[in-house]
């Protein structure tokens, strides 16, 4: 933060002012670059960091802490191609605290100097755009201006009149001679990606995040392109104002609504410290259900008389201070896009990126969907991409640092045919842009991902049977002809085919080989036998579980298929609707649309998987192996079904059940399980680190049952366990957001991806 230590008369180390120096131009360099070009090279914590080297330079050499020294200034002054205005009151930067001693610290020193204990903290979600002040006169928009040194800022008062969120006329009749209002211009994420096709279509440079394409886009010679631009507006203060009182910003902000000005939705008023960190907490876990980005929360004295009191340093005030959220874009370098191939034979480009650490946990690879999403985003293998991983969201690259793409970059192409079998690659449909390997049956990738999915928890469970034995039975290096050609034969499979089998150990995240440590070299091995050719003890293992597999329930058998579109759910509502395959066969289409949770694009794929001999065929094999086509029982004859009609969400982890046995546990007894939450969810059931579900059933007050009280809803019913629910209203109570639950096994992201039953569930 910027203080105010008095130089003292000791002598800087030539070494220290050379560094200084180096540094300020680096930030300058980067400023320019930021704000005016809209093109900035590194990422804001990169930058933030270069700001904070800097200042602790300064903490060391007070000396070198000069008036024009980058840590003194709002930021630079500099000529561009709008014609400079003078606000009538400086728009100021905000000093930052990155942890909670820098927190503390602020408003210790805001509790001693402000001469009073009687005051407010108003907290605001930190906008990440770009800031802007407009100058109404009488009521009407005379001018905008973008904040430029915080005295001199550009004029883009016809950009700005294009938005539509911005009255050229305040409403009401309290209106004051003068105001100057100031705010955040934001890009919406989602508007984001169609922009940069637009862009790159066009021929032009896409922008590397949301806040650039703002910044960028209110900054156009064309106000008509500004035009074209989603752009919003949220008030976060005010400036000069002439012929009216304001005792607290948080009452300004109430006049500011009424004047039909755009203000925040989610400020709060608190009384102290711990009010304050409730706020940061329950916005840092919400982070992505606010309807634009935000980056942070700034903190402010409300009393306006206290604000004057505490006053400003030549940067930002002393009255607030902006919390930073750990930071989840980073720049990397794209090293390559390859192409996966998934259960369904769906090829997905995917970006592999230089590792690097984003909110918490390193990345090397991001989704690029599709090849026309590739082109779009504009991104060109070799280029410096902002990549960015947002809360339990699948990393994604938002857009290329055009500004830095070396000469050797050059374009992704999707390859023709499949990389695994080398069949032609085409969409399976017209007008789609998905491309697909025919070779659904025997194409290792397809039959690979197929079987792991089998073996998952999401249908047979199959224990020592992951993704390096798939890969293992499917496309071993020995011998030539794999012992699985399709997943017919998995139940018939014997130890002495297994024991030959030389394969890759095919990492799950990529599907690429890893590496030997040592040797650098890919990891070969005979995965299922030691090094004196007998069985492993795994391998043993593997078979007997896989033995035992056969007699899993009905819904378990079904979701193993992998017919398109039937997750677990619809699995589920198959095999109680049927009972058997044999009478899924024979159902009509209609039929099985009927049936609740099925709908008739899962009857249509239903009934196209039972016309394919091969798919057939598997089943004939099952069956002959002694696997389970029927679920006992009648239709009549089921116990009793204390649960019926009412919907339960499962989050979290719990102890005594896994995710799929809470659900199973719940449908037999006739409840519905479903996905999201909603007005009509009877319960959430919340384990330990629940995600957004449970902030959801918070906020529309559906009661929450912890593990306990799960046992009590199953044991004693909906009245008993409605009693032992919690609808807890304490934010501060919140247990904190983990990752998703349904962690996509790739990267890439396709398996989460191409069964819509999974998102519904
Ligand atoms: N990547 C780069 O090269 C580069 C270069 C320069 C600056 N930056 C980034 O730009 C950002 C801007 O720097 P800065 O000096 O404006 O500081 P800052 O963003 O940390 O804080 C000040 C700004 O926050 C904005 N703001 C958003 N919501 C607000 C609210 N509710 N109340 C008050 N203000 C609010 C205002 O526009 C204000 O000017 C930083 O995050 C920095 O990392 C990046
Ligand atoms: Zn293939």
């Amino acid at each position: 933060m910027a203080g105010e230590n008095h130089a003292q008369p000791a002598s800087v180390p030539a070494q220290a002012r050379e560094k200084h120096a180096q540094l300020a131009e680096q930030i300058e360099e980067h400023r320019f670059r930021y704000y005016v070009k809209d093109q900035p090279v590194v990422s804001d914590a990169e930058f933030d960091r270069l700001l904070r080297t800097l200042e602790a330079l300064e903490d060391e050499y007070p000396e070198l802490r000069t008036p024009d020294s980058p840590t003194q200034k709002v930021s630079g002054a500099y000529e561009t191609d709008f014609t400079a205005v003078q606000h009538r009151e400086r728009m100021l930067s905000l000093d930052n605290a990155f942890d909670d001693e820098e927190l503390a610290a602020w408003a210790d020193r805001v509790a001693k100097d402000v001469g009073t204990t009687d005051y407010h903290f108003l907290c605001e979600l930190k906008v990440d755009g770009l800031a802007v002040n407009l100058t109404y006169e009488h009521g009407r928009l005379t001018r905008a201006a973008t904040r430029g040194d915080g005295r001199t800022g550009e004029d883009i008062t016809p950009n700005v009149r294009t938005i539509q969120e911005i009255p050229h006329r305040l409403a009401g009749d309290r209106i004051p001679a003068l105001v100057e209002i100031r705010g955040e211009v934001y890009f919406p994420m989602d508007a984001f990606q169609e922009l940069n096709a637009r862009l790159v279509e066009a021929g032009d440079k896409p922008f590397a995040n949301p806040r650039n394409a703002a910044a960028g886009s209110l900054r156009q010679k064309d106000p008509k392109i500004t035009a074209t631009r989603p752009l919003h507006m949220v008030v976060h203060g005010i400036g000069a104002r002439e012929g009216f009182d304001i005792d607290r910003l948080s009452h300004a902000y109430e006049l500011l609504r009424e004047w039909g000005l755009p203000t925040a939705r989610h400020n709060r008023v608190v009384d102290g410290l711990e009010q304050v960190r409730e706020f940061i907490t329950t916005f840092g876990e919400r982070r992505h259900s606010v309807e634009h980005e935000i980056d942070g929360v700034v903190v402010k004295l409300d009393e306006i008389s206290l604000q004057g009191r505490l006053g400003s340093t030549s940067r930002a005030p002393r009255w607030a201070i902006a919390w930073k959220y750990a930071p989840e874009e980073v720049n990397t370098k794209l090293l390559n896009i390859r192409v996966g191939v998934g259960r369904t034979g769906r090829v997905t480009p995917y970006a592999q990126v230089e590792p690097v650490t984003v909110a918490g946990s390193e990345v090397e690879f991001a989704t690029l969907h599709n090849q026309e999403v590739v082109k779009s985003k504009g991104v060109w293998i070799g280029d410096t991409v902002v990549l960015r991983k947002a809360g339990d969201v699948i990393p994604e690259i938002l857009g290329p640092v055009v500004d830095l793409r070396p000469e050797d970059a050059y374009e992704f192409e999707m390859p023709a045919e499949c990389p695994e079998c080398g069949t032609a690659l085409r969409a399976m449909k017209e007008g789609d842009i998905d491309l697909r390997c025919p070779n659904a049956r025997s194409c290792p990738a397809q039959l690979r991902e197929r079987l792991f999915y089998l073996g998952s928890r999401k249908s047979l469970d199959i224990e020592n049977f992951g993704y390096v034995a798939a890969a293992a039975l499917t496309r071993p290096l020995e011998p030539a002809t794999p012992p699985l050609l399709d997943e017919g034969d998995l139940f018939d499979l014997t130890v002495d085919q297994l024991l030959p089998i030389k394969a890759y150990v095919l990492d799950q995240d990529s599907g690429l080989p890893k590496r030997d440590a040592k040797t650098g070299e890919d990891k070969i091995v005979t995965v299922f036998a030691n090094q004196k050719g007998e069985p492993k003890t795994n391998t043993l293992a593997m078979l007997e579980h896989i033995a035992a597999a056969r007699q899993r329930p009905l819904a378990r058998i079904i979701t193993g298929l992998s017919i398109r579109h039937v997750g677990p759910v619809a699995s589920e509502a198959l095999a109680r609707e049927f009972r058997s395959l044999d009478r899924i066969e024979q159902a009509s289409q209609e039929e099985l649309a009927a049936v609740e949770g099925v709908g008739p694009t899962i009857a249509a794929s239903v009934k196209e998987w039972f016309e394919v001999d091969w798919h057939r065929e598997i089943l004939r094999k099952w069956r002959a192996a002694g696997v389970r086509t029927e679920d006992e029982g009648g239709g009549e004859d089921e116990g009793p079904r204390p649960l019926a009609g009412l919907t339960v969400v499962v989050t979290g982890t719990l102890e005594r059940f896994t995710r799929d046995g809470a659900k199973e546990a719940l449908q037999a007894l006739g409840a519905k399980v479903a996905g999201a939450v909603s007005k009509k969810t009877a319960f959430v059931v919340a384990g330990e680190n629940p995600g957004s579900k449970y902030d959801k059933a918070m906020q529309l007050k559906v009661p929450v049952l912890d593990e306990a009280g799960f046992g009590i809803l199953l044991e004693q019913g909906p009245e008993a366990a409605t009693e032992a629910a919690v609808t807890p209203e304490d934010p501060a109570g919140t247990p904190e957001a983990t990752v998703a639950e349904e962690a996509p096994a790739k990267a890439a992201g396709q398996a989460a991806e191409e069964d819509p039953a999974k998102a519904a569930e």
